[in-house]
């Protein structure tokens, strides 16, 4: 091979390395850039940051709201104005879908399956889910169990540092359960569950004895052990007997409390953050519990 043809080689192969590394150089920052607005809003070159999503499964009665409740109380964030609050929570029974006439009928009598997945407006709930992560103001309905529709009244939920989400079957939709940097599963026993259910339902819900009984055996016992159960594999803590558990809820309290004192909530200036210190998702590599 004469000297100019190794010279051409050597400065076509010369070439091709600028080539792949300006390719992967691009292709870095295209990662990057491509990642950043999951992690972060930007307004008029102010940035907040998403919050820490937290999912809170378990049977019915296990003590999800009462568990959440506990954390809020731990944390001081139960007796702060709405706006002011950093942690704040909502339930996926704010995502039943609307019912159809015949439906309503059935619900009314006890005999429309409320624990099946279907039963379920997911679309709805990603989309909150998506909005609350990218820093949005979002409209929570409240969920009427007297009616078993969603009311008319709204609650506004303010952008927190920390959201945590409790329901049945908040790890049942994969789009859904993705979202999560954090999964607890409440695992209190079936018979504590209906034991709890019953005066709950009566008392709270406007049901009857034998109206509470019949939903349980013929719909919630029998979805909790197709749909809900087989979501606790998906858990990263599983808090057994729910609400009594004070070793579980305060290990998980000074979780949240070390990651708050670590994320100040201030808005950041663009550029004053690296990626890396944003919450990552449970389901990859570098979770930061
Ligand atoms: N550890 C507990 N001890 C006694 N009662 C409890 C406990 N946890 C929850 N409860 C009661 O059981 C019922 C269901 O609890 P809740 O937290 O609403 O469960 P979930 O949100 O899982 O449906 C409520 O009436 C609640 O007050
Ligand atoms: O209209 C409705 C809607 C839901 N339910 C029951 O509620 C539970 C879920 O709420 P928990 O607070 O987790 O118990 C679910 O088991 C449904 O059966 C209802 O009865 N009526």
């Amino acid at each position: 091979m004469s000297i100019s043809a190794v010279l051409r080689n050597s400065r076509t192969r010369a070439l091709c390395v600028l080539v792949v590394l300006r390719k992967s150089v691009r292709s870095f920052y295209t990662y990057k850039m491509a990642e950043k607005p999951a992690d972060y809003l930007s307004t008029n070159g102010f940035e907040s940051k998403t919050p820490f999503l937290i999912g809170v499964a378990g049977g019915t009665a296990s003590g999800k709201s009462t568990v959440c409740q506990r954390i809020m109380e731990k944390l001081g964030q139960q007796h702060k104005e709405h706006t002011e609050r950093r942690v704040v929570c909502i339930s996926q029974d704010s995502f039943y879908r609307s019912l159809t006439a015949p439906e309503r009928l059935r619900a009314e009598r006890g005999q429309f399956n409320f624990d099946h997945p279907d039963a379920f407006d997911d679309k709805k709930l990603l989309a909150t889910l998506k909005d609350i992560l990218a820093g949005k103001k979002v409209e929570i309905p409240e969920y009427d169990y007297i009616s078993n529709s969603i009311s008319n009244r709204t609650n506004t939920l303010y952008p927190a540092d920390v959201v945590l989400i409790e329901g049945i079957l908040v790890f049942y939709f994969p789009e859904v359960r993705d979202l999560f940097h954090m999964k607890l599963f409440v695992d209190t026993d079936s018979d504590t569950r209906l034991a709890r259910r019953v005066p709950r339902d009566i008392m709270e819900r406007g049901r009857d004895l034998e109206q509470v009984l019949n939903q349980y055996m013929n719909f919630v016992k029998p979805a909790f052990e197709e749909f809900c159960l087989p979501t606790k594999k998906f858990a990263d803590v599983i808090i057994p007997r729910g609400a009594d558990n004070l070793v579980a809820i305060d290990l998980i309290v000074q979780h949240i409390s070390d990651y708050l004192k670590k994320n100040p909530s201030e808005v950041l200036l663009t550029g004053g953050s690296s990626i890396s210190d944003s919450p990552q998702r449970s389901s990859k590599g570098g979770r930061p519990h």
